[in-house]
């Protein structure tokens, strides 16, 4: 039978058959030890059922994989989406930033969405969406509560496999929730799933919406550390500065106090998002600090 790993814990892999739309208690074969492959959450597997215990099994095959990914680790993701609250909590764009250079860094595409926009005003919304707009970006703004713009992220999730992200309390689990009532995701106020440490427990889960249709569940992050990468490298993920930094003085410009800085002259003529651009500079601070050995 064949079918998708949607969970791994503890050497057992949770593998999901479409066909009977079931899920199976496999353990993998030898032969991956010795090859050294490591099923991953999101293979597509061949599996042999038990005939003595029902709904277990063994994977005695992994297909092969389009892609895969460390950060979440996970195999066969075509998209991600990270999901930030327009307000309560107040988005850490930071963490955003840091979220988008993470995932182009693995080569996934990313959507912003922006959830809770019944408690913001238009203008507030609309600030957020143009600054990530600007940056090529696909950007939605969604109010689960209200049950507002759902319909546009079914759309994007369609088909594919999505990692859905986001810090914690901003509405993942109500979203998955409404698009797929079955999964039964804990909903509840911010402060008091902190205090229970409830989103430091949880393991990353792939959730079957249909045939061809995942939605990978993710922890709530606070933190994201992008340390691997160099100061210098930085500036390839800001997408918004390739128009301008071929027009700067100097070849090689980290476009920060160089004269003749194309990016800071359109900074300067509100071209490139001023929000955007003092993340650029406070990351790229933060990995001059870091030690390298
Ligand atoms: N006003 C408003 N509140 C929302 C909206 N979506 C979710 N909430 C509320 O926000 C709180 C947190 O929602 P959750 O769905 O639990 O958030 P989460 O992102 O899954 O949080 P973690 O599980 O900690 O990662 C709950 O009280 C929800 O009812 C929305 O669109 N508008
Ligand atoms: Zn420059």
């Amino acid at each position: 039978m064949k079918g998708k790993i949607i969970k791994g814990i503890a050497g057992f892999y949770y593998v999901h058959v479409p066909q009977e739309d079931k899920v199976f208690e496999c353990k993998a074969k030898g032969i991956f030890r010795n090859q050294n492959i490591k099923p991953l959450v999101g293979d597509d597997v061949e599996i042999d059922t038990d005939d003595q215990v029902e709904g277990k099994g063994t994977i005695a095959r992994i297909l092969p994989r389009k892609n895969c990914i460390l950060r979440p680790a996970v195999a066969n993701v075509d998209q991600a989406m990270v999901i930030f609250a327009a307000a309560e909590p107040a988005p850490n764009l930071n963490l955003l930033d840091r979220f988008l250079i993470m995932m182009q860094r693995q080569n996934v595409d990313t959507i912003v969405c922006f959830n809770k926009k019944d408690i913001v005003s238009k203008n507030e919304i609309s600030l957020l969406m143009d600054t990530y707009m600007l940056c090529g970006y696909r950007v939605i703004s969604t109010s689960v509560l209200k049950q507002d713009g759902i319909n546009a992220i079914s759309e994007l999730l369609k088909g594919k496999t999505t990692v859905l992200a986001g810090p914690s309390g901003v509405g993942k689990s109500s979203l998955i929730n409404y698009i797929k009532p079955e999964a039964q995701m804990e909903i509840g106020k911010v402060s008091e799933k902190i205090k229970r440490g409830r989103h430091t427990t949880r393991h990353s889960e792939l959730i079957y919406i249909d045939e061809c249709t995942y939605v990978m569940d993710t922890p709530g992050f606070s933190s994201l550390y992008i340390h691997e990468i160099e100061k210098e490298e930085l500036k390839v993920y800001f997408n918004e500065f390739k128009d301008y930094e071929n027009h700067c003085r100097f070849i090689g410009c980290m476009h920060l106090n160089e004269p003749g800085c194309a990016v800071k002259e359109a900074l300067n003529q509100g071209k490139i998002s001023s929000i955007r651009y003092d993340n650029y500079k406070a990351l790229y601070e933060e990995l001059k600090a870091i030690k390298r050995y």
